[in-house]
């Protein structure tokens, strides 16, 4: 695997300072999307923290109000008890109204959350089909993807902790208001006590996100030895070759790394966040004091010791927690620009206006010149490749183990575009055509196609998914594939949970996945049919039924087949080897075998295998 080395914890603070603060300006769209989410929701969460946020100024008044009345009637002969048990009785009033108010908070930050992360891990999903796979080969963009992908949780949070922060705001108004009436000078130990952690918290915030960042690679690796290390997949292998050794002290090491290069980092900011504690704890008693001196000489009450005091107090902490949630919400807003980076990566899309693609196939396909090497990569796979694929035509493609066969397939159905040269359809260059409808007229396997552990009529439909419930359509298509033979071993038949990964889950053999996959090629009216390997685990005879079905079934279809056994490729109208990037040859099975080359050679060097 490429290692990129992770920067230094100082390389990555030097960004991070610039980092932190810009990245707030990701919030309004962020709460644009929220609202979008449940607005009902939205608006009732704001509301309840509204009125939440004024209930500790309350509280804390209605408290120095009943102690002054308790002072003043214990001082009085006739006591008279109604205005004091009217402060109770509003207090008590506060405190349950705010405890639902809270409750509300709760409940509705929760549902706003889970229907946001799942509104944005679904724009993820549809972002990614968006993407060409040359996009999702980069790695840097893999990279985005990974992060954006991580911090669902992280934004829900984000959300959260913002809306707090506007509560708090108002409940620090509010304090503040109090303090300033009755002693203005308290604000002013009060700023003093609060900045220097603010400014440590801020500080050690953006220098984790920048290591985190720097190390997406390392924890893609990580997650990857996670994975083979531990999955039902891979146990065969792992087990077999004795790897668990291997894959653990791998782990062991770049976790390690990871581990410690974070717990520098949280060891110093526990360490300067203790010391800047301890000062604002000092500078809590400071006033403390300040306060019970000013009511020993008698110029304030004890109500109004208790409510400076309380107000003093409370408003230390929200402060504290005002600061520490500004740098949570700066740090977790860094993790929110890269959600949106890649949501707002450009899609390749090159023309707006596109030429119709022919209603019928007449001509076929004329691949000119082609010459393509992958991103990244200096190897040149296809160099200078020209052939015609006539209407109609069973094609085969044949060649050793890395000749170009699957490319030259992904140029057709245009997942990558040739570097040079140009590959025609009917005489209309395909990149010209809306990729989507292109597309559309094909019915294609790959040799890597994906098993869904999904029903056995789910990894059918896939290959025209809007039919799913289309019974006789599935049928027909796996008895086309033999995948009914699939079906009829079943136990809840065509409706069959497939692998391990679920409960009620059946795991198929090679052969059976492959015949499951191949009726997907038959799930439409495809003018094109492209098998990539599609019999390789199948037996003899079953290879044999499968492409005896498909000459017949695929009549007057043009079809591409690439396959290593030579028994199936002859059955092709015409042969096209592939020789490291070229055409070697081109022509009949009659034609190819009267020449003495590559492809007489690998035929009688199969077909010597079987005597
Ligand atoms: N996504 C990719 N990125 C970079 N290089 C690739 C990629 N896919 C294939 N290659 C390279 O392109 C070359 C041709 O691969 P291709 O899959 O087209 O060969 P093939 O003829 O289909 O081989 P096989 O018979 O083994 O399936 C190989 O050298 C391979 O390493």
């Amino acid at each position: 695997m490429a290692r990129r080395a992770p920067a230094s914890i100082k390389e990555q603070s030097k960004k991070g300072k610039t980092f932190s603060f810009s990245a707030l300006k990701t919030l309004p769209r962020f709460f644009k999307e929220i609202w979008r989410t449940s607005p009902k929701l939205f608006v009732t969460n704001f509301v309840a923290r509204l009125l939440t946020a004024i209930s500790p100024v309350a509280l804390l008044w209605v408290g120095k109000l009943i102690i002054d009345e308790v002072i003043l009637q214990i001082s009085l002969d006739q006591q008279d008890l109604t205005q004091l048990w009217t402060y109770v009785g509003i207090e008590l009033g506060i405190a349950i109204i705010a405890d639902l108010l809270n409750r509300l908070i709760n409940l509705t930050d929760g549902l706003i959350g889970d229907l946001y992360s799942n509104a944005s891990s679904e724009k993820i999903i549809r972002k990614t089909n968006e993407l060409t796979l040359e996009q999702l080969e980069d790695p840097d963009f893999y990279d985005k993807l990974e992060r954006a992908r991580q911090q669902t949780s992280g934004r829900v949070g984000l959300m959260s902790a913002s809306l707090s922060q506007i509560q708090s705001i108002i409940s620090i108004g509010s304090l503040i208001a109090g303090l300033i009436y009755f002693e203005p000078l308290l604000i002013i130990l009060l700023v003093l006590s609060i900045i220097p952690s603010f400014i440590n918290e801020a500080k050690y915030s953006s220098h984790r996100y920048s290591v985190a960042r720097s190390w997406t690679a390392e924890r893609r690796e990580l997650d990857y030895l996670r994975f083979i290390g531990a999955n039902n997949q891979t146990a065969k292998e792992v087990k077999l070759f004795g790897l668990t050794d291997y894959i653990a002290a791998r782990f062991r090491k770049l976790s390690g790394d990871y581990y410690e290069i974070n717990k520098k980092l949280s060891l110093k900011q526990s360490i300067y966040g203790s010391l800047f504690n301890v000062l604002g704890i000092l500078s809590y008693y400071g006033a403390y004091i300040f306060i019970i001196f000013k009511v020993i000489s008698g110029t304030l009450s004890i109500g109004e010791l208790t409510f400076l005091s309380g107000s003093f107090n409370r408003l230390r902490n929200n402060l504290q927690g005002f600061f520490s949630r500004f740098t949570a919400i700066s740090e977790s807003s860094l993790y929110l620009r890269d959600y949106f980076d890649f949501l707002d990566i450009e899609v390749i899309d090159e023309a707006t206006v596109y030429t119709p693609i022919p209603a019928e196939i007449k001509e076929g396909f004329e691949i000119r010149n082609v010459h393509f090497g992958y991103a990244g990569s200096d190897l040149e796979v296809l160099k200078g490749i020209s052939f015609k694929i006539k209407a109609g035509e069973k094609m085969a493609f044949v060649g050793q183990n890395g000749a170009g066969k699957t490319t030259l397939i992904k140029l057709i159905l245009r997942f990558y575009e040739p570097t040079k040269g140009e590959i025609l359809l009917d005489g209309i260059n395909i990149s010209k055509f809306n990729k989507q409808e292109y597309r559309k007229r094909f019915g294609v396997i790959f040799q890597d196609f994906f098993k869904y552990e999904f029903s056995l009529r789910e990894n059918i439909a896939v290959g025209n998914i809007g039919e799913l419930t289309n019974d006789p359509m599935i049928h027909d298509a796996a008895d086309r594939s033999l995948a009914n033979q699939v079906v009829e071993v079943m136990k809840d038949g065509i409706d069959q949970q497939l692998g391990r990964r679920f409960a009620k889950g059946q795991e198929l053999s090679g052969g059976q996945w492959q015949k499951v996959a191949l009726a997907r090629a038959y799930m439409k009216d495809a003018d094109v049919i492209v098998l990539d390997e599609p019999t390789s685990a199948l037996d003899a005879q079953a290879e044999y039924d499968v492409f005896e079905r498909f000459i017949g079934l695929t009549k007057g279809k043009t079809s591409i087949i690439i396959s290593h056994r030579f028994s199936t490729v002859r059955m092709a109208d015409r042969i096209l080897v592939l020789e490291n990037g070229t055409v070697a040859e081109i022509g009949t099975h009659e034609e190819l075998m009267s020449e003495p080359k590559l492809y007489e050679k690998l035929f009688n060097l199969q077909a010597a295998g079987y005597q």
